[in-house]
């Protein structure tokens, strides 16, 4: 089944009265575009194949800034017309040459809908030709007349409709060309066309956080949460490796663990190679050289040393510049010794040396399937890749 996504981004956002040059959907909300954040739900989702997106004549700069990123993954956009559902036909018609089998229609002010909403109207368009994101109405709601409560209004039965809307292609399309016709009809969403028109419409649980953001309050509220959440600064990824010869001995040191062994690791420190892999990559966030420039092994101060303090001090050196380690992830590549039951100790070490809590740290391993110099057992690699943010 060929899905399609068609985002309807032609409004002016008038109840938002953001400046009138940028209407809300080219607004940053935490940093990007609403229409960039609304367009990455569809163009990560597996089954969508297609994405168009409506646009005012007079958004057309303002679109393909906002949209740059996603040129290889969205159809040429089109036009859209003076209603919500004019841009919807306009849009239809511009995929009718597609044909594909579902259409999910969505607002482009609505950017926080999420891959298992959109998952949930296309598994439930298997069974229906209409799907309904709603959710419960939870305020009780009263009924205004000059400025006091004239009643309160039932709210029993009554849902909050979201978008994606899903249908069958070709019925939609049929209703809203039906719909074109007389141009006193009306509709704020695509099922009201299709109840119109006699689609059934099946209804799936919406998401709270798929607000449509309407005014200039939603759009204030939303920037802050994106904002609170984000963690701020910069993310640097560094990436690590380092080899050491194996020879006579009883003991590794791997990760800042003392493993019993047939051999050991050469070097002129313990010659972790896991820590100075790791060591490594610290240093390649901040750009700060690596452990070679700041321990030469020329100098004999560093003989023999154990390698938490080469860790210690590419960690010190981040503090320094104001940065906080997120993550950091070692491979081990040996034959032997097997380092699963130390994988937690190991963990452990780093996480100690480096002040992170265990779920920051992983330790994976991995053999050369007896392949080359380490499958051989003449030495041990480790590669390491740390993330880093910094402010
Ligand atoms: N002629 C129109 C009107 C609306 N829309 C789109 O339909 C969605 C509906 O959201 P809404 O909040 O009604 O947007 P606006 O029409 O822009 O807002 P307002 O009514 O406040 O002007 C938005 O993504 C909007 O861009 C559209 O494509 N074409
Ligand atoms: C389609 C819609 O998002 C469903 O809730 C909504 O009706 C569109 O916005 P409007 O404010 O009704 O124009």
């Amino acid at each position: 089944m060929t899905v399609a996504a068609l985002i309807v981004a032609a409004g002016r956002g008038a109840r938002a009265s953001t400046d009138a040059s940028q209407p809300k959907q080219y607004c940053e909300i935490g940093g990007a575009p609403m229409l960039a954040r609304t367009l990455s739900v569809f163009a990560a989702h597996p089954g969508v194949q297609d994405i168009l997106v409506v646009i005012h004549p007079d958004d057309v700069a303002l679109y393909d800034a906002a949209t740059a990123s996603f040129a290889s993954d969205i159809l040429p956009a089109v036009l859209g017309g003076a209603r919500r559902q004019d841009s919807v036909r306009l849009g239809l018609e511009a995929l009718a040459d597609k044909a594909p089998a579902k259409v999910l229609i969505h607002d482009a002010a609505r950017p926080f809908a999420d891959e298992a909403l959109v998952s949930r109207v296309i598994d439930a368009l298997e069974a229906s030709p209409g799907a309904l994101p709603c959710l419960p109405v939870t305020d009780t709601l009263k009924r205004e007349d000059s400025g006091r409560v004239a009643g309160t209004v039932p709210r029993e039965g009554l849902l909050r409709a979201q978008t994606p809307q899903g249908f069958n292609f070709e019925a939609i399309l049929t209703a809203h060309r039906a719909a074109a016709r007389d141009s006193t009809l009306e509709f704020t969403d695509d099922t009201s066309v299709a109840e119109w028109f006699g689609i059934n419409v099946a209804i799936v649980e919406g998401s709270e956080h798929n607000r449509k953001l309407t005014t200039a309050e939603d759009l204030m509220i939303a920037d802050q949460l994106m904002r609170q959440s984000a963690p701020a600064g910069t993310m640097r990824v560094g990436s690590g490796y380092d080899v050491h010869r194996l020879g006579p001995g009883d003991a590794v040191t791997l990760c800042g663990v003392v493993i019993p062994h047939t051999r050991t690791l050469l070097g002129h420190s313990d010659a972790d190679v896991g820590l100075h892999a790791l060591t490594d990559a610290l240093l390649g966030t901040i750009a700060d050289g690596d452990i070679g420039a700041h321990f030469p092994p020329t100098d004999a101060r560093w003989r023999g040393a154990s390698s938490d303090m080469f860790l210690k001090d590419a960690g010190e050196r981040i503090a320094a510049l104001g940065g906080t380690i997120v993550h950091a992830d070692v491979t081990l590549i040996c034959e032997t010794p097997k380092i699963g039951p130390h994988r937690d100790a190991m963990r452990g070490a780093i996480a100690d040396i480096l002040g992170l809590s265990l779920g920051q740290v992983s330790v994976k391993a991995t053999t050369n399937e007896q392949l080359g110099f380490i499958g051989r057992e003449e030495g041990i690699a480790a590669m390491a890749t740390a993330t880093v943010m910094l402010p």
